[in-house]
């Protein structure tokens, strides 16, 4: 594929990119030290209420894991964050400042909330290299650049962002020759290429051995701090390894929060979640 085809390709994915954005002229302010207030939140659908007067708070820096059995309302939780669903009640405040139901989806993308959805979605005919390098273009401030050569900077960012996921020996091989865990820190590096505040990622090592599932924790606990992240994930021996702070969903409202050890064993969670098989 050319790499405008590809560049088309880009515009047309479910992701937003920076690119197709008006800058908001928001900026965040996390002087309080938390990124995310979602206050009172709720959402039906067809008079089922998959969010019930949510109330969820995340400190910047921390690596957040939400877990919860099927239905509990995690995706559509993320849904709201990125302006994908519109909640019926509530507030969602992004640092001090700027009021999430206020912005559209592109808009929320813009201020550094990334995404990374259960499914890599990684441009197989490309390099590794050029994965990144198609995920920087999708900052305007590179845009004019884009099919010149990289800047020492530029290539200094990607240098950074594939020590960061362990992809530097891979640089060169196609993307569609990855495994499935290769593929998945690719994506999370495409990601890193615009500098979110926020990541949220849904179900990272679903399909994964073990052995990547190890390097997927030592990859998102070396993001918290400088990045915000949230992780929904169904495998409890993934979130024990990664987890400081859990919060339980179910029903649409957060039911415990705490250590995974707290969590655990909180009779209530036991009851609806944890007592009840492996939670799918
Ligand atoms: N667009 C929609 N229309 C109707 N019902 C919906 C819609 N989106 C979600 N739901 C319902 O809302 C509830 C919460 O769904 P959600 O996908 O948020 O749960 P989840 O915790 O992510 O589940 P899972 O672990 O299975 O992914 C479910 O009962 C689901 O069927």
């Amino acid at each position: 594929m050319k790499t405008l085809d590809t560049l088309r390709t880009t515009m047309r994915r479910d992701q937003v990119w920076e690119i197709m954005v008006p800058k908001t002229g928001l900026e965040l302010d996390i002087s309080h030290g938390t990124i995310l207030y979602l206050e009172d939140i709720s959402v039906t659908f067809d008079g089922f209420r998959a969010i019930n007067h949510l109330n969820l708070y995340i400190d910047a820096g921390e690596l957040r894991c939400i877990i919860g059995p099927n239905g509990a309302g995690k995706t559509t939780m993320m849904d709201i964050i990125t302006g994908k669903t519109r909640p019926d009640t509530g507030t969602a405040w992004f640092g001090q400042s700027i009021d999430l139901l206020r912005l559209s989806e592109p808009e929320i993308a813009s201020l550094g909330i990334g995404r990374k959805f259960q499914k890599p979605t990684v441009f197989e005919h490309h390099s590794v290299m050029e994965n990144l390098e198609l995920a920087m273009a999708a900052d305007k401030r590179v845009w004019p650049t884009l099919l010149a050569r990289l800047t020492p900077e530029q290539h200094e960012r990607i240098d950074g962002v594939l020590e960061t996921i362990g992809l530097q020996e891979h640089r060169a091989r196609r993307a569609g020759a990855l495994s499935h865990g290769q593929k998945q820190w690719l994506e999370i590096g495409m990601l890193l290429m615009q500098d979110p505040h926020l990541l949220l990622v849904d179900e990272p090592v679903a399909g994964m051995t073990h052995q990547e599932m190890d390097r997927t924790a030592e990859l998102l606990k070396s993001l918290a701090g400088r990045h915000t992240v949230v992780v929904v994930e169904h495998d409890m021996d993934f979130v024990r390894s990664i987890a400081n702070k859990v919060t339980v969903l179910h029903q649409g409202s957060v039911l415990a929060e705490g250590t995974m050890d707290e969590v655990q064993n909180d009779p209530r969670v036991i009851e609806v979640y944890l007592g009840g098989g492996d939670g799918h």
